[in-house]
């Protein structure tokens, strides 16, 4: 099966939510502890997943609030580098901070992300900074979860997700649990179940589902039963290095495998997953073919050092698919 877009659309994918910074350690394979320096990149699984999809050759933009300090200008900047539109990216007025991501690499089995994320711009961007006519100039509006976390940043996805909807403009949902800043795991169901019934796709691991449907140890069918009766027509369900799983409302049941390889570091195969499965879906490609896309993306990131810079490009994921073919 494939799946449809507006093609009027200016742009391929617009993203709300955190663009950060992550510091990945430089001298791996040790606890954090030991650690002594680190490399720095653009982090935020959303940004990550627009630079993903730029990367690729889509046209991307980002709507979302970074400080007025030398690392938001780093943000932007390396973003703009990237061929991103970044003119709805909102600049902080009251000194609000970027989130730093610090990355801990143990072993290629062992990684941890430890998060500083108190105060962060990015949960400041208010529902008065997301722009119909921006929102509408788009085939895909990707929200990340986390970004539900907290008023006002939680009122602006809501009112992308009611732009997008009122324009035609497919709602992907990237459930991106991660737990620092949400009070408690009932409000993240509340949040999640409300823009996951709202929207075309969702995409996440069975852990993110779970806290989505508030339970523990939740099977795929029970969460494919629940939403197919609201608005999503395809769900991925991501299983790590197990593979992961697509289901269409009509039915349909696509199981992609994982690509192995030599893995430096777990952290940044869902958002290389995403761009790259959403990328093929854009082009058209068949379901069967974009979780090809979407693993060999994750394959590739998860043998390098950062999430965003290692973004693959068209042409490394075709060659790693036709060398396991
Ligand atoms: N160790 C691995 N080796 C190769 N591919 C992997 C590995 N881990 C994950 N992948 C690929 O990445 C996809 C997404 O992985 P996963 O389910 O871990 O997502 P995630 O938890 O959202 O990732 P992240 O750690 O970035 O938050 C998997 O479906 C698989 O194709
Ligand atoms: O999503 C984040 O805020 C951190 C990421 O940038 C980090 O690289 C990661 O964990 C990706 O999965």
């Amino acid at each position: 099966m494939k799946y449809e877009f507006n093609a009027e659309r200016e742009f391929d994918i617009i993203a709300i939510g955190r663009a950060c910074i992550d510091l990945n350690a430089t001298e791996y394979n040790r606890p954090m502890e030991e650690t002594m320096t680190f490399t720095k990149y653009v982090g935020g699984s959303p940004a990550n997943i627009a630079i993903g999809s730029s990367k690729l050759g889509l046209k991307a933009g980002f709507i979302g609030k970074i400080p007025d300090d030398q690392h938001g200008r780093f943000i932007e900047s390396y973003m703009r580098g990237v061929g991103i539109d970044t003119s709805n990216m909102v600049v902080d007025q009251e000194g609000r901070k970027a989130g730093l991501t610090f990355t801990e690499i143990k072993s290629p089995e062992e990684c941890s992300i430890l998060m500083y994320r108190d105060e962060v711009a990015d949960l400041y961007l208010n529902s008065s900074e997301v722009h119909e006519e921006y929102i509408k100039k788009a085939k895909i509006l990707l929200v990340s979860g986390t970004a539900l976390a907290k008023s006002p940043s939680r009122e602006a996805i809501l009112k992308a997700v009611g732009l997008a909807k009122k324009n035609d403009v497919k709602v992907i949902f990237e459930l991106d649990y991660r737990p620092y800043t949400w009070k408690s795991v009932e409000d993240t169901a509340v949040y999640y179940a409300l823009v996951a019934e709202q929207s075309d796709v969702v995409i996440g691991t069975r852990e993110e589902y779970d806290m989505l449907e508030n339970k523990t140890n939740g099977q795929n069918k029970e969460t494919v039963d629940y939403l197919f009766k609201h608005s999503p027509d395809l769900l991925v369900i991501k299983h790590g290095v197990d593979g992961s799983y697509a289901y269409t409302k009509l039915g349909e049941i696509f199981k992609g495998q994982a690509y192995k390889t030599k893995v430096l570091k777990t952290f940044g195969a869902g958002d290389s997953y995403a761009s790259a499965f959403l990328y093929a879906l854009l082009k058209g490609k068949e379901i069967e073919n974009a979780l090809k896309f979407g693993s060999a993306s994750a394959s590739i990131v998860v043998s390098k050092h950062s999430s965003s810079d290692a973004m693959p490009t068209v042409e490394e994921i075709e060659e790693l698919i036709a060398v396991k073919a």
